[in-house]
């Protein structure tokens, strides 16, 4: 279904919120100004406030014929819907808020094809042992289980961002509080989109959270900038022909078509905060959801189990660790897409389109779009479509085994779309096979050396959303019961 309405274009705080938002401080300062000030204050207000039209799809047809088959005219994000944008102040220095075009081109490939492209995830097994046994030893001595995963995730992308040895050279200590910063400027965002909205008086309007916005931002580069001069200057790679990290490779890259210019520093830094905020928050939602699920349905567990446990079997005293082991566990696939459907960490996908392309793909008339529209991918509705998918608010994993509604769900969308939890599109996710071992590995090793049962009292799952936040993530953070198998599934 294509549902349109009209709304202030270009935020990410609601038209309501940014109307209270404004009417309060614009009042003061109309009682301020006077004569031609006034005027010019109206002149100001009235070009900061562009109205369009917003486009809701949450038919999954309707999402392939605009974002696969009509691809190139849904290639960019209204501006202000990415929170960086923000953090820049309109300058579009991340992967997920350049417009299409020469930049976005270099700085994608990059990333898919020089850092997360499969052949090169191979050679990160290490880190993720390491990462793995840090969790595992952590889990064992009672930390909270939520935050224990995130910080997992966080720690394996680190490594991956600026090199193997950072986890062991900044210590645990200063890499939590860096998750934790990158964690806060993300629940912080969203109060900064009227800056983005009002763009020409909105750091007049809103001083403090204008400087508030700044002091985030320098903050960002103290942490960064220092880790990217380590890299530089430690002649990075191993001469084995190591993993590259990603710092590194954005050190080597040149925008060819913009005169062959290396990467400017505050690219580097907007490009590595989108890679640690987006891999982490994503993948560890993801995770936490997928566990929180498991506690929930001891049933589900024992089944995955079994099929853990033949793998691990042959695995003796080691993790589970190969593509290939993971590969022969078909239940742990259907429970990771499952908790995919169901709790996608990314709940909807935006595009800004104009013009008779883009309307004829949603099927409106021509002229329809002349002025540009924000269209919404409601990404939970289409994977909980009734006419798709039966009882769809439930967790049943069984759907993506043989004779399943699920069996031959394409992630890539490309074939079919019925469910979009990575996007679909040229500017779908291109974290979608890390993110999907990262998963697998860590599932079907931590259902190996727990069992996870219920906790008492407050410390139930509930497995209620949390709202305001760009990812949709659990309203209290996972907690369990976890007992250490000593059977002969889980590893030393
Ligand atoms: C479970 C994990 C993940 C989920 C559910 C997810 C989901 C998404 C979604 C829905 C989009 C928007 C796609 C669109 O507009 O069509 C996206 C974009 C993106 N994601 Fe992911 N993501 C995940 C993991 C990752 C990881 C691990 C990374 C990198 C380390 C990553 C980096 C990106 C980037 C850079 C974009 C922007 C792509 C572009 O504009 O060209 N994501 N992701």
């Amino acid at each position: 279904m294509v549902y349109l309405s009209h709304m202030l274009s270009g935020g990410v705080v609601t038209g309501a919120t940014a109307g209270i938002c404004l009417i309060l401080p614009t009042a003061f300062l109309l009682a301020i100004f006077v004569g031609r000030k006034v005027a010019l204050l109206r002149k100001f207000a009235k070009g900061t406030r562009r109205r369009g039209l917003s486009i809701h799809v949450t038919d999954r047809a309707v999402a392939q014929r605009a974002l696969v088959q009509h691809s190139a005219a849904f290639l960019d994000r209204p501006v202000g819907a990415v929170p960086s944008t923000i953090l820049t102040r309109n300058s579009h220095y991340n992967i997920l808020s350049a417009p299409y075009g020469p930049y976005w081109r270099a700085v994608r490939r990059n990333l898919a094809a020089d850092v997360l492209h499969p052949s090169r995830l191979r050679l990160l097994d290490g880190t993720r042992a390491r990462v793995l046994g840090d969790l595992l030893r952590a889990l064992r001595s009672g930390a909270p289980a939520g935050e224990s995963l995130y910080f997992a995730v966080y720690s394996i992308l680190a490594e991956m961002c600026f090199g193997a040895d950072v986890v062991s050279k900044l210590g645990v200590t200063r890499l939590r509080a860096m998750h934790k910063f990158q964690r806060d400027i993300l629940l912080a965002l969203p109060s900064f989109g009227v800056l983005l909205r009002y763009t020409r008086i909105g750091k007049f309007l809103y001083r403090s959270r204008w400087r508030q916005l700044l002091a985030l931002r320098r903050q960002q580069e103290e942490s960064f900038l220092p880790l990217v001069a380590e890299v530089r200057n430690n002649n990075r790679r191993d001469a084995t022909g190591g993993f590259k990290c990603y710092v590194d490779s954005l050190l080597d890259l040149r925008i060819h078509e913009d005169g062959g210019r290396p990467v400017t520093d505050g690219e580097l830094v907007s490009l590595i905060s989108e890679f640690l905020g987006a891999g982490t928050e994503s993948t560890a939602a993801a995770l936490e959801w997928t566990m929180a699920n498991l506690v929930k349905r001891p049933d589900l567990q024992r089944k995955l189990r079994i099929d853990v446990d033949a793998i691990a079997f042959a695995c003796g005293d080691r993790v589970i660790q190969e593509a290939e082991e993971l590969s022969r566990m078909p239940y742990l696939k259907a429970v990771v897409l499952e908790s995919l459907r169901r709790h996608p960490p990314v709940p909807f996908v935006l595009r800004h389109v104009q013009g008779d392309d883009a309307a004829t793909a949603l099927a409106m008339r021509c002229g329809a779009l002349d002025h540009g529209a924000t269209v919404n991918f409601l990404v939970g509705k289409i994977g909980r479509d009734g006419a798709v998918w039966s009882d769809p608010t439930e967790f049943t994993p069984e759907r993506f085994m043989p004779g399943g509604e699920g069996v031959s769900a394409d992630l890539s969308c490309t074939r079919e779309l019925k469910m979009m939890p990575f996007g679909a599109g040229r500017r779908a996710c291109p974290g979608l096979a890390m993110a999907m071992l990262h998963l697998e590995y860590l599932v079907a090793n931590l259902v190996r050396e727990f069992e996870w049962w219920e906790a008492d009292g407050d410390d139930r799952v509930d497995l209620a959303e949390f709202r305001g936040f760009f990812f949709t993530i659990m309203n209290r953070p996972l907690r369990a019961r976890l007992v250490h198998r000593t059977a002969a599934g889980a590893a030393v």
